[in-house]
């Protein structure tokens, strides 16, 4: 039997689109002489559909896109993830399902039991779990149809469910097994995901053919590596990270292991950096969006950000503005002239001196006896965000937000100022890994100019002002969030660790007390386990650690 994985991108809602991709691949499959081609979890509505499922329209839409492809499931089956309809009154209104069509109609439905709802999942919110789990017959193959999470409690091993639908599913003997999946990028998640699913292929002694979505969707990114397993677990193939693709399998030679290609390599900058360029042209595309701008300084952070929306918009697309003030060192309008000729985008030089200026003097009047602070240099990240915003509206372009990780832990942003902008590139990039992914761009001759990278960060809001002044070293500041913020552990613990107590405590006060500037945050396209933003959920009036 030849079983084609087609890791797709699809876009949540866009239902003609992604009927029609799905057409094509059935129809290329075909002709390429698959029995089966295999399509993403709910790939038919888009992964994470959110409260759009609470709509009868849309479910019906969904309905709708499974009629049409079971009509070309014609000298090929196909299986597709989409929603179903409950139709107990009790429970949750819809299930997630691997559906298997063949023959011109709907042959098998198999609902997800392992309804993921934490960290980006919210699928308990809308999801009915199975409650009866069955196998496909087709051809001379038994086939097990499985629904991402529905593999990841492997060995009962995972504290969260009560129950293994993959136990339940042996029970009917298969002889393969076809995992759909909407599994989300994150640096470290690949090699996570081989390993589990690894697991089950050794623990049931079957092969998996397993598809992922590839893409993003608003911050959520896909990066496909889509896989193929022996039963004993060998990696038989891993598809692409980061492209749409198909490949076609035959079921005899991955028994025999006539072909084994092996993983993708996983370098983490590497990753990183297709995610992201990923992340910006699927979120200006799917828009309907072809330009954006950024406030180009001279630091590093804008610096990546227009390589990065360079590479994914091309750098016809991408304006870059500067927008020195009095406390601006030349070297810093230099350098990022230097960068914006490097990329060969528009570049443009807007002193807002005179701005400042005129805001002082008509706040001089009511600030008179006050020492001057934060207030005043504020003010000059709030002159270049009302600029920026100024071109945005003018040209219909995005503004990208240049905030990286760490300052957006710990409120080292203006709100309404630098903080302003459509889309988040690094906000889920620490500010040392911001240094190690300008190294790796810079690899193969210089992109970024040099000094860009190696002078001190520094916000330039008064004179001689360096980060330092205000924040921990970067290695410590950061190592502290990591623990705090992707590994969830206590100030105790991380004192444990062997960092310095007041560090610790400072750190994560900050964390918490700039939980309000976060809520007013673009939507950060998301590269490790823990995110700001739809997956990592907390209350801005607490107090806790703070
Ligand atoms: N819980 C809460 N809910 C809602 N609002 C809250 C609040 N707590 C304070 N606020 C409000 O927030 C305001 C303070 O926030 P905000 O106006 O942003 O100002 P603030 O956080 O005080 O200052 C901005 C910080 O970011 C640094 N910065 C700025 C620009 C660029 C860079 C750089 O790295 O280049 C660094 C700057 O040096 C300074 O340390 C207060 O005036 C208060 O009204
Ligand atoms: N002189 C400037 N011209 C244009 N934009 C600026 C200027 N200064 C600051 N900005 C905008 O405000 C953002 C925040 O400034 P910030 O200093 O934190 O970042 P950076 O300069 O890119 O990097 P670094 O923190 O390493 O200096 C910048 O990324 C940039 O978009
Ligand atoms: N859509 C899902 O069920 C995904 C959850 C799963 N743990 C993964 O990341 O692959």
């Amino acid at each position: 039997m030849n079983i084609a994985l087609a890791q797709i991108n699809v876009h949540v809602g866009n239902f003609d689109a992604n009927l029609a991709k799905m057409l094509d691949y059935t129809a290329r499959a075909k002709a390429q002489g698959a029995d089966i081609v295999v399509f993403p979890e709910l790939a038919t509505v888009g992964y994470p559909p959110r409260d759009f499922l609470e709509f009868d329209d849309f479910v019906e839409k969904a309905e709708a896109v499974i009629q049409e492809l079971a009509k070309a499931a014609d000298g090929i089956a196909i299986v597709v993830g989409s929603i179903t309809r409950n139709p107990v009154v009790e429970g949750k209104d819809l299930y997630n399902s691997a559906y298997f069509l063949a023959n011109g109609r709907v042959q098998n439905i198999q609902h997800k039991t392992l309804l993921p709802t934490y960290d980006i999942f919210d699928e308990y919110r809308y999801f009915e779990p199975a409650h009866e789990w069955g196998v496909v017959r087709y051809m001379d193959k038994t086939i097990a149809l499985v629904v991402c999470e529905d593999s990841w409690n492997v060995g009962n091993e995972n504290p969260l469910y009560k129950i293994n639908p993959m136990d339940m599913m042996m029970e009917h003997k298969p002889d393969l097994i076809i995992n759909v999946s909407a599994s989300p990028f994150a640096y470290d998640h690949a090699a996570n995901r081989i390993e589990v699913m690894q697991t089950n292929c050794k623990l049931y002694n079957l092969p998996m053919y397993y598809v992922n979505h590839v893409g993003a969707q608003t911050e959520v990114l896909f990066d496909g590596g889509s896989l193929v397993l022996h039963a004993d677990g060998t990696v038989i193939d891993e598809m692409p990270y980061f492209k749409e693709s198909m490949r076609i399998y035959n079921t005899e030679e991955v028994k025999s292991k006539d072909n084994v290609s092996g993983e993708e390599p996983k370098d983490k900058m590497t990753l990183i950096h297709d995610g992201i360029v990923t992340g910006i042209k699927n979120y200006f595309g799917k828009l309907g969006f072809k330009r954006a701008i950024l406030g180009l300084s001279g630091g590093i952070d804008s610096a990546l950000v227009a390589v990065l929306a360079a590479r994914a918009l091309g750098p016809e697309n991408v304006r870059c503005i500067l927008l020195p003030s009095q406390y601006s060192s030349d070297h810093s309008v230099n350098d990022a002239r230097e960068l914006a000729q490097n990329l060969g985008c528009q570049y443009d030089i807007i002193p807002i001196e005179g701005i400042y200026d005129a805001y002082m003097d008509v706040l001089k009047p009511h600030f008179w006896g006050k020492d001057e602070g934060l207030a005043e240099e504020n003010l000059q990240a709030r002159a270049r965000g009302m600029l920026l915003m100024a071109f945005s509206n003018k040209f219909g372009n995005i503004l990208l937000n240049t905030s990286n990780k760490s300052e957006m832990a710990v409120g080292y942003g203006t709100l309404y100022g630098d903080m302003c902008g459509g889309l988040s590139v690094i906000g889920d990039v620490y500010k040392t890994e911001c240094f190690e992914l300008a190294r790796y761009i810079n690899k193969d001759g210089e992109v970024i100019p040099d000094n860009i990278i190696t002078k001190p960060p520094s916000a330039e809001l008064k004179p001689d002002q360096f980060d330092s002044d205000s924040l921990p070293p970067y290695d410590q500041l950061d190592a502290v969030l990591y623990q705090y913020i992707e590994c969830t552990k206590s100030p105790q613990d991380i004192i444990g660790m062997g960092f310095d107590e007041a560090l610790v405590k400072r750190t994560l006060r900050l964390v918490n007390i700039n939980e309000f500037k976060r809520y007013q945050t673009a939507p950060v396209l998301r590269v490790s386990s823990k995110s700001f933003g739809m997956g990592r959920r907390m209350p801005i009036v607490a107090k806790y650690l703070n």
